[in-house]
């Protein structure tokens, strides 16, 4: 045997002494997760987008050497994905209208490999399945401009008269922007949303529901949000219901259901009558920090 084929064999079994080590660890690492399930109990649903925000950020922080972030990444979406569905039987609801095969690359790069995709053809079913618990989360795409849905109402707008039980935004993907493919001039958006409230993981986005009467500027708004101590990170979207208006913005920072600047923002009544928080999400990493 020569020197080279020696150390490269003395190599190989340091791989696969490394190799095992990463595999006790995630045995390992599955059966804390199934201890948090224990302790999770009764609740409605197992996904904790926050919290996948903050382990994704905090190893992106302190990664090192050769190996892509992005592979990183992968490699933690998919034992995540796959640590949902042994807390419970987890599905995702995927909206397939628009650009439904891409939302269904999202997911799947988002969720993994073991979690079942339910396609539903809108928003507004992707919105009734999670609602109806058919799903434990739904993906819909991201809102933009003025709506002329295929339904009386965007299903953003079906959010903001929901209980405290229904339906909520809960992350954006993607978290972490992949590469293009080829042909592919931009990255799908979408959200995803769940019976559950977005966490505060110290660097959010939160969206509400304005509801205000005709012919409100974009200023007006920002300038009433302002006087609440709101800031407005932008108008994503905006349709009608009767008489009103209802504009879907995104605030930053974490702003919870009873926060009292939603209450003083309401207490104006000019321009804005009400008020609805339907949910938020973790900010997605800037592509560049991702090289
Ligand atoms: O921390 C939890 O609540 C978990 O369920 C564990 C875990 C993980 O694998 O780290 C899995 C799914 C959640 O969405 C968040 C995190």
């Amino acid at each position: 045997m020569t020197q080279d084929s020696t150390s490269l064999d003395s190599l190989r079994r340091e791989i696969d002494s490394i190799d095992e080590s990463i595999h006790d660890l995630l045995i390992q690492r599955s059966a804390l997760v199934e201890r948090i399930a224990n302790a999770k109990g009764e609740t409605i649903t197992v996904l904790r987008p926050g919290r996948e925000a903050e382990i994704l950020r905090r190893l992106l922080a302190r990664h090192r050497g050769q190996f892509p972030r992005m592979a990183l990444v992968r490699i933690w979406r998919e034992m995540i994905g796959a640590l949902l569905a042994i807390q419970a039987p987890f599905a995702v609801a995927v909206q397939s209208s628009g650009r439904g095969p891409d939302f269904i690359e999202l997911a799947r790069n988002h969720f993994g490999v073991v979690v079942p995709l339910q396609a539903c053809r809108t928003a507004g079913q992707v919105v009734r399945a999670v609602a109806d618990s058919e799903a434990s989360a739904g993906l819909v795409s991201m809102p933009a401009g003025i709506e002329m849905a295929d339904e009386p109402e965007p299903w953003w707008a079906s959010l903001a008269v929901g209980s405290g039980e229904a339906p909520r935004v809960v992350a954006r993907l993607p978290f972490v922007s992949p590469p293009l493919s080829s042909g592919v001039a931009e990255l799908p958006q979408a959200l995803v949303i769940a019976c559950r409230d977005h966490d505060d993981t110290g660097d959010d986005r939160t969206l509400v529901v304005l509801e205000t009467g005709p012919d409100v500027s974009r200023d007006r708004l920002r300038a009433a949000m302002a006087a609440g101590g709101l800031e407005s990170a932008g108008l994503l979207a905006i349709c009608r219901r009767g008489d009103a208006w209802l504009h879907l913005i995104e605030i930053q920072g974490h702003v919870a259901v009873g926060d009292p600047r939603l209450a003083r923002l309401a207490a104006q009544r000019e321009p804005v009558a009400h008020v609805s928080v339907i949910g938020g999400y973790a900010t997605p990493l800037p592509p560049e920090s991702i090289p």
